[in-house]
């Protein structure tokens, strides 16, 4: 098998929901309330893949599921080939370790009151190294997100917005995961901001030949941080393939639609 072969995430006949409280009911009774029906996706080494919906389409929901957070209804989940729901809790979050996330908005994602040079640390914790190996570590994570680790120091209510979303992508990948997995990388940004923010993961996404997966409402964003497109509606694939293939041809109605209403918006 070619390395570019190793399918890093794999959903298998996936589908996903909430248990919620039916309407008029005041008991504990809860119902399955599936939101992602029967979605299949492979994600392999070094690929970047981008899934593309609009507010409420299940996008969320289906990267909790690769977190390791939302066993699914049906289906399977596989990260670096272990069905991760399969696994005893502490098995499942070894696995999940491997994948670096970053959060939808980074205004809400850190906390106030914990300085920079913790948030670098945390996800180091369990990896049973040296004090100088951290520094080491986090000094680089910084150096490819271009942040100067007088940073360390800062409480995030000291950071610009731009200077946020870089820590949060410098603790995603502090741990050197194979995967990069991040929610609507650019939505809270200032518009002048986002495209450094999409410059900056592509270098790193190069420089680390990491697998990253992106969802976002942004055909901008999905045509600089995806080679690949899916396209989901009301939680269910309905259109994938090459970005620029898909972009520019689309199959699908709902695509033709989504392109439609991003153009009369430009
Ligand atoms: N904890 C929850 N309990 C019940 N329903 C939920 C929960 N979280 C999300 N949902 C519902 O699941 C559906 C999909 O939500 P999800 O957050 O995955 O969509 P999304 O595409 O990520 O939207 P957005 O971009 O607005 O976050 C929505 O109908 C939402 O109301």
């Amino acid at each position: 098998m070619r390395l570019a072969d190793l399918i890093i995430v794999k959903l298998e006949n996936v589908t996903l929901g909430y248990y919620t409280i039916p309407r008029g009911w005041k008991s504990l009774f809860k119902v399955k309330q599936p939101v992602v029906f029967n979605v299949n996706l492979n994600i392999v080494d070094g690929e970047k893949v981008v899934i593309i919906g609009e507010s409420g389409s299940g996008k969320t929901t289906l990267l909790k599921t690769i977190l390791g957070i939302l066993p699914p209804f049906e289906g399977r989940v596989y990260v670096l080939g272990k069905s991760i729901y399969d696994l005893p809790a502490k098995e499942r979050r070894k696995i999940t370790r491997q994948i670096g996330y970053v959060p939808q908005d980074p205004y809400k994602s850190l906390n106030p009151r914990v300085k920079i040079e913790t948030v670098m640390k945390e996800p180091l914790e369990k990896d049973n190294l040296t004090d100088r190996e951290i520094k080491e570590r986090i000094n680089e994570a910084l150096r490819l997100v271009q942040l100067h680790e007088k940073i360390l120091d800062y409480y995030p209510m000291q950071l610009s917005g731009g200077m946020m979303q870089r820590v949060l992508i410098a603790r995603a990948i502090v741990h050197e995961p194979e995967i990069l997995v991040l929610d609507e990388p650019t939505s809270a940004l200032d518009v002048s901001i986002q495209a450094q923010v999409i410059n900056l993961l592509n270098q790193i996404q190069r420089k680390l030949e990491l697998a990253m997966l992106t969802v976002t409402h942004d055909l901008a964003v999905a045509q600089y941080l995806g080679d690949r497109v899916v396209i989901i509606h009301k939680g269910r694939i309905v259109e994938e393939g090459e970005t620029r293939i898909v972009l520019s041809q689309p199959s699908h109605e709902y695509t033709r639609l989504l392109i439609s209403s991003y153009r009369a918006s430009i």
